[in-house]
């Protein structure tokens, strides 16, 4: 049998993930977390490009790895344009749209140039991406808002969403495209899809659109108020991003986004970690429910996922409001990076093909 030999990459909004996998064999596997004030020495998720990558190359190296072997590098794919789901293969065009950040900044934009730049470096590699967080299979009726200038965009954790999905109906004995299923991504920013039979067919933008706020994001605001806000002048337009994305949620009402230290103070007894916790469940279940109309109701599951889920309080909550509509089934964590060495795998050996970068729905910017 071949053996293939594959890099997985996965920068996050905190932390940068790899692996180093032997066909289905993980031979090493790294989170580096990356504190606020690290982060804050860069101007852009662009300018984190070379502390990011060196970090991996340095770590590969260190623990004496053959890096000339690896011929498959995959990373997270980003917000360039809208694809289908899927494994594409780094091209020019897509190495210009994440560094442009066409769908908007995110440390996900870095998964493609870091690999593009590391398989540069070994002869005969190839760089890919899979499900990238642009991943758009929703229904035409799901992507009008209430003002035509305004288009939903599909931004969510399809990584995890349709990884964890695959193993839940594995589990149950069941194709994934036989499955209607409700799935919660809950980390640093949470995403809640409806699955139906196998294409996420409506999802709240999970970086800065709608949905339920997160440890570091704001979620849906109330849009009036925040209009008021944008032109009192006070904060410039990067600084009132950042209150959507990386100062919204737990960090504004708590000064964190260690959902596991808020679980904690909440549990000693902190009246209003406790309040803010049970707001954001409160929200997550009233998503779930969204999506669970999405699909008349023919839901066959509730999955619940991320690092967050590990919150045994806060999935109980979730579950009181919504087990009426199916049964709730938790994967706490995620293994995004296994998910991506399946998918390289996957093309090794044939068993699917990479496609072309080439989106086709260019959406006029408003
Ligand atoms: N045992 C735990 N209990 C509660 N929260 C946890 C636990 N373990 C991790 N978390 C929280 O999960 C969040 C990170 O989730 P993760 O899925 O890794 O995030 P991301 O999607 O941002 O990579 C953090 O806020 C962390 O505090
Ligand atoms: C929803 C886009 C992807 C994303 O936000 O990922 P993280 O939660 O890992 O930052």
């Amino acid at each position: 049998m071949n053996e293939y030999r594959i890099l997985a990459i996965n920068p996050g909004s905190t932390s940068t993930k790899f692996a180093v996998y032997y066909n289905e064999e993980c031979k090493l596997t790294k989170t580096l977390r990356h504190s606020i004030t690290e982060l804050s020495r860069y101007k852009s998720i662009l300018h984190q490009f070379d502390y990011r990558k060196g970090m991996i190359i340095d770590a590969l190296v260190e623990e004496g790895f053959d890096v000339d072997s690896i011929k498959y590098i995959i990373g997270r794919g980003g917000l360039t344009y809208p694809l289908e789901s899927g494994v594409y293969l780094v091209n020019n065009k897509m190495l210009a749209h994440a560094s442009e950040g066409v769908y908007g900044q995110h440390a996900s934009n870095l998964g493609p140039l870091i690999a593009d730049f590391i398989a540069n470096q070994i002869p005969g590699a190839k760089a890919f991406i899979a499900d990238p967080v642009v991943t758009d299979e929703i229904d035409e009726i799901a992507r009008l808002t209430g003002h035509p200038k305004f288009k939903k965009r599909s931004i969510f954790h399809a990584l995890n969403q349709k990884a964890t999905a695959r193993l839940h109906a594995k589990k149950v004995g069941k194709d994934y495209e036989a499955l209607n299923l409700v799935v919660a991504h809950l980390g640093g920013g949470i995403s809640v899809g409806a699955h139906k039979k196998g294409r996420v067919v409506d999802v709240n933008n999970g970086l800065d659109g709608d949905g339920p706020f997160s440890p570091e994001r704001s979620g849906g605001l109330p849009t009036g108020q925040i209009i008021d806000w944008c032109f009192e002048g006070k904060m410039s337009k990067e600084e009132i991003r950042r209150m959507v994305v990386g100062e919204g949620g737990y960090v504004a009402y708590l000064k964190t986004n260690s959902a596991k230290e808020v679980k904690e103070r909440a549990q000693a007894g902190d009246a209003e970690a406790g309040l803010v916790q049970d707001a954001m469940a409160y929200q997550i279940a009233k998503s779930i429910g969204e999506m669970a109309v999405v699909m008349d109701g023919a839901v066959d599951g509730i999955v619940l996922t991320g690092g967050v889920a590990y919150n045994e309080y806060l999935t109980s909550y979730i579950e009181k409001k919504v087990s009426f509509i199916a049964p709730v089934f938790v994967y706490p964590g995620e293994d995004e990076l296994e998910a991506l060495a399946q998918n390289a795998l996957r093309v090794a050996r044939s068993e699917t093909q990479a496609k072309e970068y080439s989106p086709k729905m260019i959406e006029q910017e408003v």
